[in-house]
């Protein structure tokens, strides 16, 4: 069996040296080693050969296999004759996926892949990320999350419930990876702009997780996705009888804080202090204090807050160049005062200060928040109030609410500003104006509606972080992984009016902020894998 898996891993048929999904050749995972100094395990790594190599979903190829290998690891007679490439199997598995009508039906053939052949299903994300990437992720994860139960196979990550209480180490040591380097939590309790979805949200970290490998280069066996059940408060999933979660409504307070505290430190004692740790889509409430309790012992990162006001600051930097002039010049108006909006004016706030060597305290007057829960007016009325009132140039929604940027609310922006700068982010589809959207024809010119879209920055943040084995998270990252991702725009681009970088250079671009970021490590001294690296692009990319 050992022979069978050196062959595996290091005979060039099987995995191929150049290969982008391949990851590198070097075992600095420690798979090989995985049982060697624990006899017992609650779980077992086994090499496969033969019909079980046909069911492993790390290290099969279905008709890829060539007559070597159908020779070497028993396959003779188990497969079809044709050998086909994987170029014919990534071909044909597109086709069919378009095959079908729904994006929900997509999303389930593509995670089923993921299940059968997961090199095939990073080949083909990769390849094809700009028509896959709103599938596996938002919009489409956002209603795989809403149906999760109906759709539901088998577990793609871990789950840690208040059941689990005392045994979260336990639990940890039940998955089958040790070398853990990025852990994506939630606690379901704000899906997208969905809301409270308890144990559904899953798909949030999985589909994450998905990315840090195909857009981050980040092994797959190095991420783990996990969800935190502390129950639900939304009534439909509590009656729903197919519903997976725990039926009860959301702990808080002191029995939530301690489950958390013992996941955040269980999580450091298992995999080192060098892991990753991205909180995704947590309520507000939590959001904020989690990340502030824990960011000075633990190596966190919240997508929600600070990864999206890295792209978005990359964006209005990136539509700077264009329209000119400088932030300092501007006055921001957000519709929104949630994780996104509090985030991106924190960041617009900090970038401001260092621009124009002013205090944050000052920069910040010129940044205004609205937001439909500290009013009493319906949402729409209160922005169009606020944009007579404040006269902003440059709008930013970040609400769970759609369709507010009416028309009447533009043409207000336009009567004293020739080019605002409006972002419309909110998401999923079904609660927003910032999904992606269809070319717009207007004058007989086409325009390009691009998306701030936090697949941008995080997959090429955490791979910086986890290059440099960084020990804790600072702003100056976020900024220096922002200026990347800003510099990436072309003037191609901007011909196009385009404020982002096509996604399809997206391995580029995410090698390009991990550089940034990991510089920033170094020179904080808050990087642990040393010696740094001569040229740290070079390193990123490879
Ligand atoms: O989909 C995204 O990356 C934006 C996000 O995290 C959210 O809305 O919670
Ligand atoms: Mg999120």
């Amino acid at each position: 069996m050992e022979s069978t898996m050196k062959e595996l891993r290091e005979g060039a048929p099987v995995l191929e040296p150049k290969s982008n999904v391949g990851g590198g050749v070097e075992d600095v995972y420690g798979e090989d080693r995985a049982t060697e100094d624990q006899f017992v395990t609650s779980w077992a790594l086994s090499v496969a050969s033969g019909v079980s190599l046909l069911r492993d979903p790390r290290y099969k190829k279905g008709l890829a296999f060539t007559e070597r290998e159908r020779d070497a690891h028993y396959l003779r007679g188990l497969l079809p004759p044709t050998v086909a490439s994987q170029h014919l199997q990534e071909k044909k598995l597109l086709h069919n996926l378009r095959q079908y009508q729904l994006p929900l039906q997509k999303y389930i053939a593509i995670m089923d892949l993921r299940e059968r052949n997961e090199r095939l299903f990073y080949k083909l994300l990769i390849d094809n990320v700009e028509e896959l990437l709103p599938l596996v992720y938002t919009p489409t994860v956002g209603e795989a999350c809403q149906k999760y139960a109906s759709i539901f196979r088998r577990p793609e990550g871990l789950f840690i419930s208040l059941k689990e209480r005392g045994k979260v180490l336990e639990a940890l040591k039940n998955w089958p990876e040790r070398s853990i380097q990025v852990v994506i939590v939630t606690d379901g309790e704000r899906i997208l702009g969905l809301g409270d979805l308890g144990c559904q949200g899953m798909g949030i970290p999985v589909g994450k997780l998905a990315l840090y490998t195909a857009l981050g280069g980040v092994r797959p066996s190095a991420c783990l996705p996990v969800t935190i059940d502390v129950g639900t408060n939304n009534e439909d999933l509590l009656k729903d009888e197919f519903y997976i979660g725990l039926r009860q409504r959301r702990t808080t307070g002191q029995e939530y804080a301690d489950l958390l505290h013992e996941f955040m430190n269980a999580v450091k004692q298992n995999y080192g202090e060098e892991v990753l740790l991205q909180f995704e889509d947590f309520a507000n409430h939590n959001a904020f204090k989690l990340l502030a309790k824990y960011g000075t012992t633990h190596l966190v990162f919240n997508d929600d807050i600070q990864g999206t006001a890295a792209v978005v600051l990359a964006g209005l930097l990136a539509a700077l160049k264009v329209a000119g002039g400088s932030l300092a010049d501007h006055t921001f108006l957000f519709f929104g005062a949630g994780e996104a909006g509090t985030g991106i004016a924190e960041l617009i706030a900090l970038e401001m200060s260092k621009q124009a060597e002013a205090s944050v305290e000052e920069t910040r007057k010129n940044i205004w928040l609205v937001d439909s829960k500290a009013h009493r007016h319906e949402p729409v009325e209160d922005l169009l109030t606020a944009v007579k009132a404040l006269k902003p140039t440059i709008l930013i929604g970040s609400a769970g609410v759609g369709r507010a940027f009416t028309k009447e609310v533009i043409e207000t922006m336009t009567s004293y500003i020739d080019r605002p700068l409006i972002m419309a982010l909110s998401n999923p589809t079904s609660k927003s104006d910032g999904s992606p959207f269809h070319l717009v024809e207007y004058n007989s010119r086409v325009f390009v509606p691009g998306q701030a879209n936090n697949a941008y920055v995080f997959p090429g943040f955490g791979l910086g972080l986890v290059i440099s084995g960084s020990l804790r998270v600072h702003d100056q990252m976020l900024l220096a992984a922002l200026e990347a991702l800003a510099s990436q725009v072309s003037p191609e681009d901007f011909e196009k009016g385009l404020i982002y970088p096509p996604l399809r250079n997206i391995r580029k671009i995410s090698a390009q902020v991990a550089a940034n970021v990991a510089e920033v490590d170094y020179d904080l001294g808050l990087a642990t894998r040393l010696p740094r690296p001569g040229n740290v692009v070079e390193y990123a990319e490879s």
